[in-house]
C-alpha cells in the first residue's frame, strides 16, 4: 500500500486542514500519516482559535515518520509561524522527500489569517524550493506575486514568476474568479490547462485542501504530474458537485470511496 503524509493544521469541524488530507487519501486507497503544525477551533462559519504547535514537536513528528516509513507523497499545508516553517524546511532537508505538494495556505475562506503575514517571505524561500509542485489560488498568487490577477494572461504571467522563486511546477488555481473554473500547470516550458463547469453551491471549505492531498496521491501512486492533476480536477469537481450541507456556514467536499471506485478511478 502507498503510504503518503500531509504536515498541515487540524480543523476541528473536519471540513479542511489534516482532516481533509487524510479523507483525501484514503478515499485514494492510500495510507494516510500526519503532522500536525497547528490546532484550530473552527466551524463552518469561521476560524475562533489557533494554537501553534512547538518547533521541537513538529521536528519530532516528522522525525518519527521519516526514520521508520516510507512516504511515497507529502503535502505542505497550512503552517502558521516563521518558526514552524524553518523546522520544517531544515527537518525534510534530511530525508529528501519525493513528490512533494505546497499548498501556500494564507487565509481561510472565512477571512482568518492562517499564516502570520511576516511569514510569507520565509514560506516562499523555504519551502517553495522543496515543491514538486506549488498551488497557490488567486488570492495567495496575488500576496506571492504582488500583482493583481483578473483574467487568464494575468494567471500566466504569475505563474512564471512563481516558478522563478524556486518551486519546479506552479499549480494556479483559478476558483476565485468568476468565469468556469480554469487551473493551470506551468512547468517552465508550456502550460496544462484544466477547466472545469463552475458548481453553483456555498459548500467549498476545504476545496483547496481537497485538490492538493488529491495530486498528493495520485503522485504517490506512480501517475506523471499532469496525469495526477487531471485526475485530482475530476476529483475534487465530484467532490464538490456532493459537497454536503452540514453546519450553518461554508459546507465542506465530499469524499467518497465507493463513487471514486465505480468512476474507475482506483488503482
Ligand atoms: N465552484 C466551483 N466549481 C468547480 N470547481 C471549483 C469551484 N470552486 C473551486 N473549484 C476548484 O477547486 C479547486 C480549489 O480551488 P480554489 O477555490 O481556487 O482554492 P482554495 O480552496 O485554495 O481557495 C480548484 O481546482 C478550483 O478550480
Ligand atoms: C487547518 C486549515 N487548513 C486549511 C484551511 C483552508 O481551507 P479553506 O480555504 O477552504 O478555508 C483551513 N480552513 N483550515
Amino acid at each position: 500500500m502507498k503510504k503518503a503524509l500531509t504536515i498541515a493544521g487540524s480543523d476541528s469541524s473536519g471540513g479542511a486542514g489534516i482532516q481533509a488530507d487524510l479523507k483525501t487519501f484514503s478515499a485514494h486507497g492510500i495510507f494516510g500519516m500526519s503532522v500536525i503544525t497547528a490546532v484550530t477551533a473552527q466551524n463552518t462559519q469561521g476560524v475562533f482559535a489557533v494554537q501553534d504547535i512547538s518547533r521541537e514537536m513538529i521536528a519530532a513528528q516528522i522525525k518519527a515518520i521519516f526514520e521508520d516509513i516510507e512516504v511515497d507523497g507529502l503535502k505542505i499545508g497550512m503552517v502558521s509561524q516563521i518558526s514552524s516553517i524553518e523546522v520544517i524546511a531544515e527537518s525534510l532537508k534530511n530525508y529528501s522527500p519525493q513528490n512533494v505538494v505546497l499548498d501556500p495556505v494564507m487565509v481561510s475562506k472565512s477571512g482568518y489569517h492562517l499564516l502570520n503575514p511576516e511569514a510569507e517571505e520565509t514560506l516562499i524561500r523555504k519551502l517553495l524550493p522543496l515543491a514538486t509542485v506549488v498551488t497557490p489560488n488567486i488570492p495567495e498568487a496575488e500576496v506571492m506575486t504582488k500583482m493583481s490577477i483578473r483574467n487568464l494572461p494575468q494567471m500566466e504571467a504569475a505563474a512564471k514568476i512563481i516558478r522563478q522563486m524556486g518551486a519546479k511546477n506552479v499549480l494556479l488555481k483559478g476558483g476565485h474568479l468568476e468565469d468556469d473554473s480554469i487551473d493551470i500547470l506551468y512547468n517552465g516550458q508550456g502550460f496544462e490547462y484544466y477547466a472545469s463547469k463552475r458548481i453553483v453551491t456555498k459548500n467549498t471549505h476545504g476545496t483547496g485542501c481537497t485538490l492538493s492531498s488529491a495530486i498528493t496521491s495520485n503522485l504517490a501512486l506512480g501517475y506523471s504530474l499532469d496525469e495526477a492533476v487531471s485526475r485530482a480536477k475530476e476529483y475534487i469537481s465530484a467532490a464538490i458537485e456532493h459537497s454536503l450541507e452540514i453546519g450553518k456556514g461554508v459546507g465542506p467536499t465530499h469524499h467518497f470511496y465507493e463513487l471514486y471506485k465505480k468512476a474507475g478511478m482506483m488503482n
